[in-house]
């Protein structure tokens, strides 16, 4: 015999929430969803692991999610490890010829197969690539120009091998998801013109796969609720004139200035819309997609 417990759980609540859901799963059936995993959110198993559950169930509700994951801190610990010190241009990681490899092994070795094995093992099937398989995402050397405070002049920085993407071949995405496969990418390109491997921002790779494949949503996991303001009141709606305000005047910085470019030219290229949103929330991509919730900051064309 078994008693029910006495902390049972509201059945009733638990069935409203699955029965409000039922607009939300028709509206994104068979819509490709691309996530950017970053790699803050990696670091707590139960938040990994909701991730993975999270990601199982959108395939399994007939939404077709792409994952491209970052790794910075993985990178960074590595990094260490080898006694080689990290310099960061506005959030973008200087990549020496002695570093290359290095991330390379991180990003498409270690992480991208961690990646994999989550959702893996909350029942679907992932399989995980590099932006090098299939020629996925080509990439140029990027040229950064920064602004010199003594002089207020723009001037350009050499970041080594940082890559920009420049082309992306969709096919091998397509192939896996039409094969009820789940496709987890690693933000390392090949150039287009000269063969090298490039360290590409995981912010970037992922929204220039959303732009090509005119995702639904691209859903940007970081360590933040959102873009805030400088009282650091999240902003739950940015415009493009707004973004663009918003790092003149030094409101955004850091890595959220590749996170919200990114935003802005995947909606160009013809992404519906981009969400910036915390993933140090347990299901924040369920809650985005199927709840009215919409918990991040939401960047339209
Ligand atoms: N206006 C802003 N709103 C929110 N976060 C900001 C803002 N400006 C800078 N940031 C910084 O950007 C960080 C997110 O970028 P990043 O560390 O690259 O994230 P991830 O590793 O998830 O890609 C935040 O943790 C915060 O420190
Ligand atoms: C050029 C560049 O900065 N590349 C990043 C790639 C990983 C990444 O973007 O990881 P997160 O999303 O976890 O920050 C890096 O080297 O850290």
């Amino acid at each position: 015999m078994k008693l029910q417990s006495s902390h049972h759980p509201d059945y009733h609540e638990e069935a409203a929430v699955l029965a409000r859901a039922l607009p939300f799963l028709r509206r994104y059936a068979g819509d490709t969803i691309v996530v950017k995993y970053g790699g803050h959110a990696m670091s707590s198993q139960t938040l990994a692991e909701s991730f993975g559950r999270d990601i199982a169930l959108l395939k399994q509700v007939g939404v077709n999610p792409i994952i491209v994951h970052g790794g910075g801190p993985q990178i960074n610990a590595m990094l260490e490890k080898l006694a080689i010190t990290s310099q960061f241009v506005e959030g973008l990681r200087v990549t020496d010829s002695s570093m290359i490899g290095v991330i390379e092994m991180v990003l498409s070795g270690t992480v991208n197969k961690q990646v994999a094995a989550l959702i893996g093992s909350a029942g679907a099937m992932a399989v995980g690539i590099s932006g090098k398989d299939g020629g996925l995402i080509q990439a140029r050397k990027l040229k950064k120009h920064i602004k010199n405070t003594a002089t207020g002049q723009k001037q350009e920085v050499d970041l080594g091998f940082v890559g920009v993407p420049v082309k992306i071949d969709p096919r091998v995405l397509y192939a896996l998801s039409g094969s009820g496969l789940i496709p987890v990418v690693a933000p390392i390109g090949v150039g287009e013109e000269d063969n090298e491997t490039y360290n590409i921002n995981a912010d970037m790779a992922a929204g220039a796969i959303a732009g090509s494949v005119n995702a639904t949503r691209l859903l940007m996991l970081t360590d933040v609720s959102g873009v805030m303001d400088h009282n650091g009141n999240l902003i739950s709606e940015l415009t493009a004139e707004e973004a663009i305000k918003g790092i003149e005047s030094g409101m955004i910085t850091d890595g959220m200035i590749p996170k919200v470019e990114t935003c802005l030219a995947a909606v160009k290229a013809g992404a519906k819309a981009a969400v910036i949103l915390d993933g140090r929330v347990a299901h924040a991509c369920l809650l985005e997609l199927f709840t009215a919730a919409g918990p991040g900051t939401l960047i339209k064309a």
